[in-house]
């Protein structure tokens, strides 16, 4: 076991208790420091929320898993990618989520919409390939509805959960030096008990992929 006596660098920059954005104040609620685990509260109005369930539901596909895009029980919601600046919406939501991520929104995959109905979860999982040579380095999850009941973004290495809110996200980052520390942001989607549950899921890679 290694001993560390400093916290490693991270890329989230934001101290004090909020991200100030052109547009959006966002209240800092909760931190968990190694790995670096944010909640972050106000990401995105009612009426964006809305916008993305609307402008994706119709395109919704059973939630394919890994680079090998399959089918998998591990992931049993469904979901979609807009393209990149699809819409003004879209295009918005991009430019924050890279001001809150500290990354170019070059470095950003094209941002998802996960559907979840009853009884439907994302098992414990990284979001990181095992092999690649552009890895994601951070996640920002935004909860789009609140849920009645499950639907928690656990991080069982952590004993942390995240309880759905519409318009808050939960970020995390797993670009460190030590393994052990990227290794300890798995994290699932806790079944669905009652109502539905929508996200909206930013990833960032290593270098521009747009
Ligand atoms: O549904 C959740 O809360 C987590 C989603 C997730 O892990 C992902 O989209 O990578
Ligand atoms: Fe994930």
């Amino acid at each position: 076991m290694t001993i560390r006596t400093e916290r490693e660098q991270t890329i989230f920059p934001h101290t004090g208790n909020r991200i100030v954005a052109n547009d959006r104040v966002m209240p800092i609620i909760s931190r968990y420091d190694e790995p670096l685990v944010v909640v972050i509260d106000n990401v995105a109005s009612d009426e964006e929320c809305d916008g993305l369930m609307a402008l994706s539901q119709d395109r919704l596909r059973r939630s394919k898993i890994g680079q090998s895009r399959e089918t998998n029980d591990m992931r049993t919601s469904s979901g979609m990618f807009f393209e990149e600046n699809e819409n003004s919406l879209v295009e918005r939501m991009e430019t924050r989520l890279s001001t809150i991520m500290n990354i170019p929104t070059q470095h950003a995959d094209g941002l998802q919409i996960l559907h979840y109905q009853p009884g439907q979860e994302y098992k414990a999982h990284h979001d990181f390939f095992k092999q690649s040579d552009n890895n994601r380095i951070s996640t920002l999850v935004l909860y789009l509805n609140d849920v009645e009941e499950g639907g928690e973004t656990l991080f069982p290495e952590l004993g942390l959960s995240v309880t759905p809110k519409k318009g808050m996200a939960v970020y995390f980052e797993y670009f460190y030096q030590d393994e052990e520390l990227n290794n300890k942001t798995l994290h699932s989607g806790n079944p669905v008990v009652k109502g539905e549950k929508w996200i909206a899921t930013q990833w960032m890679r290593r270098k521009p992929i747009r």
